[in-house]
């Protein structure tokens, strides 16, 4: 798609990580977004605009008018309220398509309004906890599958166009049907977030003198990092996948109650099976391909036990202008002794780093 106009509905982490995304891709696409509240000052869309990533701010739904292609990034359930405003705005031939985290309610919606041919659900399986325009960037979506659901009256064509595009853009499009879809996000990332913040809450409530709180280590809060997401976003989630994460909490439930009966009933050989299985099938998960997060580009290496190891390392690196997202030593199955890790930003960065550690007698592991 050339030098088209994009309308943006919603303009937070994901509509401003595809509007960077677009304006990376094509200076000259037209990108507009709507500001819904006239009385507050937008932050995020003034910035975009003195970014040069927005070319415009609209304060009307008529004035999208003349979108060829229009994203609805706002909370799943304004995103579903808005079709039915644009129904008489929009041309015929504008593609339409959303990114939240649901597929099956606007499938339907957009269906029933006669808008099921240019309509074709999209969920950038890519993200984080945190909100707003500020965060967003190009580089959420390189890498991420990012989920399509034409509806049944959906033109190939559009679909093929949409498709064309995300994959332009550095993500990875795969087509899923709409229900399938909300089964398997429920499975993998709305009871997660469920789970998230049931885990903190928990600890929330028996917490009373904030020792749980002070103490609480690298685990609590690696799996509980989803509970900071907005609740806005999660509350609508909940609301429009109500179905299949009811199905996925009562098996959740019923995991639960297997392991307390373990526990219940001192159930040694259980209780390992229960750890067993679950690391197992854990470290199976693909690390350096496309996942929920964005690609990681990561190494491990072997290092000396001592003071000032991992400080020798960081200057190395830090010398030859590599950067560090991450470094710490890790302990799993396959490095029974132990090995430092390090995250990178880029392909680039992960292999200049590898060759001047060889290069300093270091070994390093490439995974
Ligand atoms: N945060 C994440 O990691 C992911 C979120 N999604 C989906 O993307 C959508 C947007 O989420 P984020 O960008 O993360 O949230 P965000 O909070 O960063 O952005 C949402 C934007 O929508 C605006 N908004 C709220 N109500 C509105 C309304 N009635 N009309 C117009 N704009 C409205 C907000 O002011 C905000 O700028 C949601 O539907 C979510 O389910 C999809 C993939 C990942
Ligand atoms: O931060 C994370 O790990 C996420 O799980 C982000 C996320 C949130 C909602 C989605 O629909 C998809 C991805």
């Amino acid at each position: 798609m050339n030098d088209v106009v994009v309308g943006f509905i919603g303009f937070g982490l994901i509509g401003g990580s595809l509007a960077h995304a677009l304006r990376e891709q094509n200076p000259k696409h037209k990108l507009t977004a709507y500001c819904y509240n006239r009385n507050k000052v937008n932050a995020g869309l003034t910035k975009a605009l003195q970014d040069g990533v927005l070319n415009d701010i609209v304060y009307e739904l008529e004035d999208l008018g003349e979108c060829d292609l229009l994203f609805l990034c706002a909370p799943v359930l304004s995103n579903i309220a808005y079709l039915a405003q644009l129904k008489s705005i929009l041309k015929p031939d504008c593609i339409i398509t959303d990114v939240g985290s649901v597929k099956g309610n606007i499938c339907k919606e957009a269906v029933a309004l006669g808008l099921g041919s240019q309509f074709v659900g999209g969920h950038p399986m890519a993200g984080s906890e945190k909100t707003g325009y500020t965060n967003s960037s190009s580089r959420l979506l390189e890498n991420a599958y990012y989920i399509l659901t034409p509806t049944r009256e959906t033109k190939n064509s559009i679909t093929d166009t949409l498709f064309q595009l995300i994959k332009s853009l550095g993500s990875i499009p795969i087509l899923l049907n709409p229900s399938e879809h909300d089964d398997i996000t429920a499975a993998i990332s709305h009871v997660p977030h469920i789970i998230a913040s049931c885990l903190v809450n928990m600890v929330r409530k028996e917490d009373n003198e904030d020792k749980m709180k002070t103490l609480a280590a690298g685990g609590f809060k690696d799996i509980t990092r989803i509970a900071s997401s907005s609740p806005v976003m999660w509350q609508n989630i909940c609301l429009t996948n109500t179905d299949s994460i009811l199905r996925f909490l009562d098996k959740y439930i019923h995991s639960l109650n297997e392991v307390k009966e373990s526990l219940q009933l001192n159930r040694e050989a259980a209780i390992f099976d229960f750890f067993q299985d679950a690391g197992e099938y854990r470290d199976s998960i693909p690390n350096t391909s496309a996942g929920l997060l964005n690609k990681i580009y990561e190494l491990y290496l072997d290092i000396i036990d001592e003071t000032g190891a991992i400080a020798t390392i960081a200057t190395l690196l830090a010398t030859n202008l590599i950067s560090i997202k991450n470094i710490g030593i890790i302990h799993n199955r396959e490095f029974e002794e132990g090995v430092l890790r390090i995250v990178f930003y880029s392909q680039n960065s992960c292999e200049a780093a590898a060759s001047l550690l060889r290069k300093h007698n270091y070994t390093v592991y490439e995974r």
